[in-house]
């Protein structure tokens, strides 16, 4: 420990340095010289401070390691500055919306209520930079240095990463990339890049009036929830008949109606042709297959006076001008980097974490695989390692949707039929009862084999965000269903639902 302090201190002040540290690295930090030809040494050198980079980063210091983050745009990365948490306010400020709709019913005369997309977006904007600064404060507390700048891989023998003309190394190097939104080309649709990514809807300066969405994922579904509650006349084009495919059917199914029900005005079968400019917006030209028609008849049609296009249709990893491919790092059809268990890529001493590895693309997971990394790599935990099962996800939809396990077609294709047990209910929420706007709530439970261990849980409706880490926790425990029936209900939730099915 002596030694960590030590060589801590002297690594703040950027002395060159030749220290034996635990594990005989050697360390050397000419970071204070540009024009030095000699390699700054970490532990642990991250490429990405965005959640699965930050999180390892500052583990790893906690144990000891020596650590650098490079980030190339701002700390906090895709959650912090253009993901979850600029979703979240606007999703909370979609649900004050929604919620003025029952204040009469619940006896509240509001009178004319006004919205300023202006007001919202500036506190937002403050709270994301407020993010910012708390993130590279916690990284100078941890001691870890934060280097500023876009890393790619060097040719040298031992990995080592060039930014801004400088080079560094550490005994362990973690690629924390993460994504972006994909982007059609204008050769794949005219005019596509006229539209925007979810990227783009956070710089929005006012509230679009009329906004067209393509896309049926998580992205997609929030978005569009987002503008339409807030008041945007919005469409939302689907390839397929449904929205979120990957999810439950049941919760596929309920999503794609409660968005028509609030107001979205749902073209299904159908994909943007082309995009044009006009004065008064953006034209949207689309073609709709009909299904039922067997020669595959196709209508045209055109959205008029478009003032936000977006496209949600899925994100690619971070990887160009990485140089991995000069590093030998195996990818996939996708580019996204392979990694076995443990995270390491087919590269020795070389690891990555989170989205650029293209499985479960949440934050908390980037988190948890850079946090277990480093407890590997610096605490000498061997086994430890992201248990890639059961990780629970919500949509921010209205109402939100909360997902944990199997879903009834996967828990059928690995088990069989007759090892599945399916239990549902779906009710309006009491909530509603005195209401005269409606949402419903669904739920679904997965059981499996003789016990009825629970493998999965699906549900759609008030409060679901919230209810489903505990659920969450049940599952990962092995609940069966005879513990949720053991559990007394809380009443009047919705959540008691869950522990008084048949
Ligand atoms: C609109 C939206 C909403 C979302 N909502 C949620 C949600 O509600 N809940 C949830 O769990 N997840 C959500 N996500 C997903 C979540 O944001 C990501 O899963 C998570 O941020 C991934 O973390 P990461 O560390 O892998 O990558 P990122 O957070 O993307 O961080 C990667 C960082 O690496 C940097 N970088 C890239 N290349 C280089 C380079 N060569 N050199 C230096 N730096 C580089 C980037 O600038 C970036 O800061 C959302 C995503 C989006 C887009
Ligand atoms: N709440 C959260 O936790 C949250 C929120 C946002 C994002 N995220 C994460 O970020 C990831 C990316 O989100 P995303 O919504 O962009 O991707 P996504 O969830 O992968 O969904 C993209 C969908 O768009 C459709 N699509 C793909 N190409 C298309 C095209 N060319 N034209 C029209 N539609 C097309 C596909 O649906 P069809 O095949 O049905 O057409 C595809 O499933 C998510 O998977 C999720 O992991 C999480
Ligand atoms: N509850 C989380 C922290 C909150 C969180 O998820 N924060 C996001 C951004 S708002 C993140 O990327 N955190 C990285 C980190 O905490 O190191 C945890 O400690 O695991």
């Amino acid at each position: 420990m002596l030694f960590v302090r030590l060589g801590r201190l002297l690594h703040n002040m950027s002395v060159p340095l030749a220290l034996p540290r635990h594990g005989g690295i050697i360390r050397r930090s000419m970071a204070s010289d540009p024009a030095t030809t000699e390699t700054t040494r970490f532990d642990l050198l991250v490429i990405g401070g965005g959640s699965g980079g930050l999180a390892g980063a500052r583990r790893a210091s906690e144990l000891g390691a020596s650590t650098a983050v490079i980030e190339s745009h701002k700390l906090g990365g895709t959650c912090v500055n253009v993901g979850c948490v600029p979703k979240k306010v606007m999703w909370n400020a979609a649900v004050h919306a929604e919620y003025l709709h029952d204040h009469s019913d619940y006896g509240f005369d509001v009178g004319n209520v006004r919205f300023s997309w202006e007001a919202l977006k500036a506190k937002r904007d403050a709270y994301v930079g407020h993010l910012n600064r708390i993130y590279r404060n916690n990284l100078d507390k941890a001691k870890i240095q934060t280097i500023h700048g876009h890393a790619r891989f060097t040719n040298d023998p031992e990995p080592t990463v060039e930014v801004n003309g400088k080079k560094y190394t550490a005994a362990h190097i973690l690629i924390a990339t993460g994504g972006q939104p994909t982007v059609l080309t204008d050769d794949e649709v005219p005019g596509g890049s006229l539209g925007v990514t979810s990227d783009g809807f956070f710089e929005l300066e006012t509230l679009p009036k009329r906004s067209v969405i393509v896309g049926a994922g998580y992205i997609a579904v929030e978005m569009a929830g987002i503008l339409s509650t807030l008041g945007s006349k919005t469409s939302l084009i689907i390839r397929q008949t449904g929205v979120l495919r990957n999810f439950d059917s049941f919760i596929s199914t309920n999503c794609t109606k409660e968005l028509q029900n609030s107001g979205v005005d749902l073209w299904k079968n159908s994909e943007v042709k082309s995009v044009s400019k006009t004065d008064k917006g953006l034209e949207v030209t689309l073609v709709t297959k009909d299904p039922e028609k067997k020669n595959n008849e196709e209508k045209i049609s055109t959205i008029q006076e478009v003032d936000c296009l977006l496209w949600a249709i899925g994100r690619q990893p971070n990887t160009n001008g990485l140089n991995i491919g000069e590093m030998g790092l195996d990818t996939d059809e996708r580019g996204h980097i392979i990694v076995d268990e443990f995270q390491n890529t087919s590269r020795p001493g070389v690891y990555a974490v989170g989205d650029v590895c293209g499985k479960a693309l949440l934050t908390p997971v980037a988190i948890a695989a850079g946090r277990k990394l480093a407890h590997r790599l610096f605490e000498g935990k061997k086994d430890s390692k992201l248990d890639y099962s059961s990780i629970p996800t919500v949509v921010f939809s209205h109402p939100p949707i909360g997902t944990v396990g199997l879903t009834e077609e996967e828990a059928i294709k690995l088990r069989g039929k007759e090892n599945v047990k399916i239990y549902k209910t779906s009710f309006t929420p009491m909530y509603h009862a005195i209401t005269s706007r409606k949402s419903l709530c669904i739920m679904k439970l997965v059981c499996e084999g003789k016990e009825e261990k629970v493998v999965g849980l699906h549900m759609q409706g008030l409060g679901c965000d919230e209810m489903l880490q505990g659920f969450a926790l049940a599952i990962k425990m092995g609940a069966t269903k005879a513990d949720f029936d053991k559990t007394v209900a809380i009443h009047p939730t919705s959540s008691e639902e869950f522990v008084t099915m048949r």
